[in-house]
């Protein structure tokens, strides 16, 4: 953990003076370049395939290939969706648009929107009943639907022409030309799709959508700790993918010109798990890279006397086996390690001086640097506001948790909650942030909030952290406080997605207040590392600033100081004094006596889910019915 006790001004993130491979990379990384990577890469293709009727053919069906795997890295890379029916979606969007010209005549560019939207709502359809199920169960049931659907289909003949399929598609046109699937014009026609989309997933990717779709899939409590309804997030998945899902599917009847059932079976379900996991799950490039992957392969396969199954099954276990994350994240590991080996990582365990002098460091200058700097960092709002906690209730099958219990609360004040193992502080956190059921009364201000989602809650001013800390593992410590700023702002998933003005604008606002929390808790210096790297002292300290991104009133933090060092304990307890002192109202749990002597103006002790005693540290210590429950003898 930094020791932020050990100097008064806030160590702010430094720049290393740019060098001219620095300014190399970045000109190559940049959003620009990536911008114009994908269209030009598709021109170049295009470029290269035309006058050979094969590699034309080729490049159409890889690009289409790309947009159905684009749909499924949304929903499986970034969001940790396991959801099997995307294939089926891809059929539904495929007939439905077909289906739409052969009988009713429409043409096919508004053919193609409604079926695009067709897709979008079965795959939100597909979404609602298989909310909560775990991977494992998600990807049965989506399967089950699938096959369900399939059923369906192939028995509405008007649809999907039963076993036989659909014939004589009719070429769409673009201002009366016609574009014929196999030929370049119609390479364009879904190299121009296919760069829309590559678009939309570099916006997704590049925006607050991301870090919203990874923690759903790292941690959903998290999301809903920001104020976002993991729910929400969720469908919106669905929804993205459906929708592209769906695109491509008419990009491909139209390409084929035959459609039936079989084209949307197991077979082509296998070779989308495979381009996507091979290219690279939650990499917004692992698509491109595993539709090459999946290309080369299928060429390698028919050079090498039709061995295809032996090709697969090589490339397959070289790719796994060399690069976990597939393509995209082995390249992404080779960057990293070739950049670590070129200049050492700033960031890691604290140098020798600093855990010297943080042994050395006074408990009193801890405090007052702490308080100094949270001065910036917490708003001082004073809200009068108080949680009144009445007769509440948790029951878990037979063992009654929490036992009436009646407690309050005000801002600008720090209370402890305190008791042996298993007193039920945790579950009575759990209660009033609407993590578990619970009885009884909790009213915040003149409101009854019992009962509401946590996303609500937190909404209403009441933050928390968990007594593991809660954090999303893949994002950097700054993106992890971001998502609190991504999480109450006002501009909403759509625009989000399409990285509008206002999105852009939300994401700098938030970008710049939470380096400046990092900054204050002095974590700049690993604002970009990774959080699955860094220890527990500064994922406390990440969940706090995440807290103070929302501007709290109030702040429950479940047994900060955990697993901390002396050290590391009493940069809590100041952090936690100064919060009160800025007006929020703090509820402390923890188990460390000198932290919630030192941090609370008052204690609550339970017991057996009942509070046994209330009053100031020193004097609810001394009483002798907190000293047996202590150490577990009668008083
Ligand atoms: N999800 C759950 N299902 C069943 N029982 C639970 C659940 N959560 C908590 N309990 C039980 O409720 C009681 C109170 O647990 P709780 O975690 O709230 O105690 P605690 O005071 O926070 O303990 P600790 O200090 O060890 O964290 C315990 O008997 C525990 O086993």
């Amino acid at each position: 953990m930094s020791t932020i006790g050990l100097d008064k001004t806030a160590p702010r993130a430094q720049s290393p003076a740019p060098r001219k491979a620095d300014g190399l990379k970045q000109a190559l990384t940049s959003s620009w370049a990536k911008h114009v990577a994908g269209p030009l890469v598709l021109v170049i293709v295009g470029l290269v395939a035309s006058g050979n009727d094969y590699y034309v053919h080729l490049a159409s069906a890889g690009v289409i290939a790309y947009i159905l795997t684009a749909a499924f890295n949304i929903v499986y890379g970034y969001a940790g969706i396991f959801n099997l029916s995307i294939v089926i979606t891809y059929g539904v969007g495929a007939f439905t648009s077909v289906y739409l010209e052969v009988q009713f005549g429409i043409p096919f560019w508004p053919s193609l929107v409604i079926a695009v939207a067709v897709a979008t709502v079965l795959s939100v359809l597909v979404a609602v009943p298989t909310r909560g199920l775990n991977e494992l169960f998600l990807a049965i049931q989506t399967l089950a639907f699938a096959l369900a659907l399939a059923e369906i289909m192939v028995n509405w003949h008007k649809f999907s022409g039963g076993t036989i399929g659909v014939y004589g598609i009719p070429l769409p046109t673009f201002f009366g030309y016609q574009l014929t699937g196999g030929f370049l014009s119609y390479y364009w026609l879904a190299a121009f799709f296919a760069w829309l989309t590559y678009e939309l997933v570099l916006r997704i990717h590049l925006s607050a959508m991301r870090r919203k779709l990874t923690a759903l899939r790292e941690g959903p409590r998290v999301l809903a700790a920001v104020g976002v309804s993991p729910d929400s997030t969720r469908l919106v998945a669905f929804a993205l993918s459906g929708a592209l899902a769906g695109l491509a599917g008419v990009l491909f009847a139209h390409f084929q010109l035959v459609i039936d059932l079989d084209t949307f079976s197991f077979t082509r379900l296998v070779a989308l798990l495979l381009a996507a996991i091979l290219g690279g799950g939650g990499y917004f490039l692992g698509p491109v890279f595993g539709v090459i992957a999946i290309v080369v392969m299928d060429e390698l396969s028919l050079a090498t006397s039709q061995a295809q199954d032996l090709v697969y099954g090589v490339g397959i276990l070289v790719l796994v086996v060399l690069t976990r994350g597939g393509i995209a994240g082995g390249l992404d590991n080779l960057v990293k390690w070739i950049v670590h080996r070129r200049r050492p990582d700033p960031v890691g365990e604290p140098e020798p001086e600093d855990a010297e002098s943080a042994a050395d460091a006074d408990p009193a200058a801890v405090t007052e640097a702490v308080t100094h700097r949270l001065a910036d960092a917490v708003k001082a709002v004073h809200r009068d506001l108080r949680v009144e906690v009445r007769e509440v209730s948790v029951a878990f099958g037979g063992t009654t948790a929490v036992n009436d219990v009646s407690l309050s609360f005000s801002t600008g004040e720090v209370i402890g909650l305190i008791g042996p193992n298993g007193a039920g502080k945790t579950t009575l956190l759990n209660a009033i942030t609407g993590d578990v059921r619970a009885t009884g009364s909790v009213r915040l201000g003149d409101d009854e909030i019992l009962g509401s989602p946590p996303q609500n809650l937190v909404r209403s001013g009441i933050g928390r952290t968990f007594q593991s800390p809660k954090v999303i593992p893949e994002l950097t410590l700054l993106e992890n406080v971001m998502l609190a700023g991504d999480g109450i702002g006002k501009v909403g998933w759509f625009r989000q997605s399409l990285l509008s003005p206002a999105a852009r604008r939300q994401a700098v606002a938030g970008r710049e207040r939470a380096m400046t929390l990092l900054a204050d808790l002095a974590l700049a210096d690993r604002a970009h590392s990774r959080a699955k790297d860094q220890p527990y002292g500064v994922l406390r300290l990440v969940e706090i600033a995440r807290n103070l991104m929302l501007d709290p009133a109030f702040l429950l933090l479940d047994e900060p100081g955990a697993g901390l060092t002396e050290f590391e304990r009493e940069e809590i307890a100041a952090t936690v004094r100064a919060l009160g002192a800025r007006d929020l109202g703090v509820v402390l749990v923890d188990h460390n006596l000198p932290l919630i002597t030192s941090a609370c103006d008052r204690v609550y002790v339970l017991d057996h889910g009942q509070v046994i005693a209330e009053g100031p540290p020193a004097e609810v210590f001394a009483q002798q019915e907190v000293i047996s429950a202590y150490l577990g003898v009668p008083g």
